[in-house]
């Protein structure tokens, strides 16, 4: 039976037409439903490389392209494009199968034959010169593309000529470049679908496979057309990376699984997934899928509501992890009366740290606050006895067995101080005792988790003890880059085994290459851990979209950085993005309250996110970077983003007092500069006053 398979791209096109024209395209898809699509009349075109190529009318103006096979029963809706347009994609686009795996791939000829400069003397050798002409072959590059690439000898034209390759093609160049064998690009493009003889000339069986699926809808079901139409712009639903597929819908895992990737790689999207995997094959399964902060449990919920309706959304609960402590506290009738904030708790620790002036003023209000939070609430230790022979790893200072008598005297003067009210991870590890020992039911049989590498020790053992050791039990996706928290973890100690249960996403689908690339650089090659004691590199980080490179400035005062930041964020509202796409981000609040007021001052609608401030209203979003975890946006300007203020001085532990700590924190101010330039899709400007922030790079 004949089918119209969607290429993505003309999903995309869909997307922008009006709904009059695609009312048409939509009776087109019924006339292939119906069998009628005889009467469609769909035409060769004089002009096409591609012999297989069709045009079908959807009225005067506007074209459907379509690859008629030759044998074999699916028809494929390529472009919807204007009459112009179609002939002038005719001539330079060919269809073919991908020899090594068996992807359907469009390739653009035009841009495959354009070759760069060839390096000279004076320049570098090819970039890829290490790389033999089999092993690109081996992972699927097609020898049409060889000459480009050998002639690449430069990072600035990876980045022009690459696009010409199909995306998976482009991916593995990417995973090559960075080192990996070819056993392991292909695994990583292909999401580990077995690989058997390829078929060129086979349209059907190449859009059966997982790797076309990333590029093709092909409909089995009406209703996965229709719903994939009816929300054209919500591309990630349908068309999910070979990798993305094969971890999210896995029919089962044998215990805790995690997924790592840098920024944007469409980790949350993996969660979404399997959190409709779940649903849909476990009737009856209780789901919780947790994420650090109220605003991004309500993009989840919105997002599961896009992908599965209210059933999805009803089917999967969604809870930051304080508030599934707080609720459990509540159902077992424990719920605290008041929680102590983490200001008003740092005011306690400051009071301790003066009254005992602990250790002779060597263990500061930060050390204590630390300590405490680290080692006493991460290991769940009640007692003098057990801090004493408690493992301090990870804590820079050594500590003395009296040292630790003093800082024990200070968390008890502490708990004095507080009067029985608790933190939130106090109620955490309150919480986890009532489940390990019975007094509460475990209430659910799957837990997923966003954003993993913020979470503290405390509430990893919460976790765990709500849902029972087994398979599917915990499904983990995080990023330690992004880690702007203090808080480490080994996940094996805290009855987490992942056990080869991981996998790693690559391609960022969020951010530019341009914006991709100045932001890894802000991380400087430094290690990352995986949250199990292992390293989470992200070699093969890459991009396949383009944009403008981002824009850096210092200026000589703040005045006339607001002012430059006011003009600019005006430029993009006069191109066209809306207020609500573009965010305004700095590393403190003042600095927040400043850029608000100045926008606000030359009549810009803004709006400040700050605490319960919830939802995007129609304004420009001004907040602090922290306030920008997991969000996205058109544009992105970070301000003050200066030398004084980047890292921010009273967020990083001398290294006279402690050397470790102060990489560590080092380290996470470095995160949250990534964190906040990689919320850019589109566009990306960084400002400072006086020095620019050491983190950012200078050539
Ligand atoms: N397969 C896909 N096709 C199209 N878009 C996708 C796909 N996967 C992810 N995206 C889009 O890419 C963007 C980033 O995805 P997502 O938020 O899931 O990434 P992430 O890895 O969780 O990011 P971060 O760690 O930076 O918060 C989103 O706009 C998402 O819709």
């Amino acid at each position: 039976m004949p089918t119209l398979a969607v290429a993505k791209d003309a999903m995309r096109d869909y997307a922008k037409l009006t709904k009059p024209i695609r009312d048409k395209v939509d009776a087109i898809f019924a006339k292939f439903r119906t069998h009628t699509y005889a009467g469609l009349h769909l035409e060769k075109l004089s002009n096409a490389r591609d012999p297989r190529l069709r045009t079908v009318r959807v009225d005067d103006f506007w074209r459907g392209l379509v690859l008629a096979p030759e044998s074999g029963d699916t028809y494929v809706l390529t472009r919807i494009v204007t009459h112009d347009e179609a002939d002038r994609w005719a001539p330079r686009h060919e269809f073919k199968v991908n020899a090594t795996h068996g992807a359907l791939e469009i390739i653009d000829v035009v841009s495959a034959e354009q070759l760069p400069p060839a390096p000279t003397a004076a320049t570098s050798p090819g970039l890829l010169s290490s790389i033999a002409d089999g092993t690109l072959r081996a992972v699927g590059i097609d020898d049409i593309y060889l000459p480009m690439l050998r002639l690449i000898s430069s990072e600035e034209q990876l980045l022009s000529y690459l696009p010409a390759l199909p995306e998976l093609q482009q991916q593995a160049v990417s995973l090559l470049l960075a080192g990996l064998d070819v056993d392991t690009v292909l695994d990583q493009i292909t999401g580990g679908a077995p690989r058997g003889d390829v078929d060129v000339t086979d349209i059907d069986a190449a859009l059966s496979r997982p790797t076309s699926a990333s590029n093709f809808l092909v409909s089995a079901e009406d209703a996965s057309l229709r719903e994939a139409l009816e929300k054209p712009f919500d591309l990630w639903r349908t068309f999910l990376h070979p990798q993305q597929r094969s971890v999210a819908y896995r029919a089962s895992y044998s215990g805790p699984a995690r997924v790592t990737g840098g920024a944007g790689t469409g980790k949350t999207v993996l969660a979404i997934h399997r959190a409709k995997h779940l649903a849909d094959t476990r009737p009856g399964a209780a789901i919780l899928l947790t994420t650090f902060t109220t605003t991004l449990a309500e993009e989840l919920r919105s997002a599961l509501h896009v992908l599965g309706g209210a059933h999805l959304a009803d089917r999967v609960q969604v809870s930051t992890v304080d508030a599934l402590a707080h609720g459990l506290a509540r159902q077992a009738g424990q719920g605290p009366e008041g929680v102590l904030l983490d200001r008003d708790e740092m005011k306690l620790w400051a009071n301790v740290a003066q009254r005992r002036r602990a250790g002779q003023g060597r263990f500061g209000p930060e050390f204590l606050r630390d300590e405490w939070r680290q080692i006493i609430l991460g290991q769940d230790i009640t007692d003098l006895s057990a801090y004493l022979d408690a493992s301090r790893f990870g804590r820079g200072v050594r500590l003395t067995r009296s040292d630790r008598e003093v800082v024990w005297q200070a968390v008890e003067e502490f708990e004095r101080l507080k009067a029985g009210v608790p933190t939130m991870l106090q109620v955490a590890v309150r919480v986890t005792r009532l489940l390990e020992n019975g007094s509460i039911d475990t209430p659910y049989t799957h837990i997923i988790v966003d954003e993993a590498q913020d979470l503290h020790p405390a509430q990893w053992r919460l976790l765990r003890a709500a849902v029972p050791p087994g398979p599917d039990d915990l499904f983990i996706v995080g990023d330690s880059h992004q880690r702007i928290y203090d808080n480490r973890v080994t996940l094996s100690t805290l009855g987490v085994e992942i056990r080869g249960r991981s996998h790693r996403l690559t391609v960022s689908y969020r951010t530019t290459a341009e914006i991709l690339r100045l932001s890894t650089r802000l991380l400087d090659q430094q290690s990352y851990d995986n949250f199990d004691g292992g390293l989470d590199p992200l070699a093969g980080y890459y991009s396949p979209l383009r944009g403008p490179r981002p824009d850096l400035d210092g200026f000589p005062d703040r005045d006339s950085e607001l002012r430059e930041l006011v003009t600019a964020v005006g430029l993009w509202l006069e191109s066209g993005v809306q207020a609500r796409e573009i965010a305004v981000l700095s590393r403190t609040k003042r600095q927040a309250e400043e850029a608000a007021a100045a926008l606000a001052g030359s009549g810009l609608s803004t709006v400040r996110l700050k605490g319960a401030v919830r939802g995007r209203s129609e304004a420009i979003q001004v907040m602090t970077m922290h306030r920008a975890k997991g969000l996205e946006f058109r544009c992105i300007a970070v301000h003050g983003a200066g030398a004084d203020v980047i890292p921010l001085a009273a967020a990083v532990t001398p290294a006279r007092i402690d050397a470790s700590r102060h990489r560590q924190d080092q380290m996470r101010e470095r995160s949250l500069l990534f964190v906040a330039c990689t919320r850019a899709r589109d566009a990306l400007r960084i400002s400072w006053t006086g020095l620019p922030s050491p983190f950012l790079p200078t050539g």
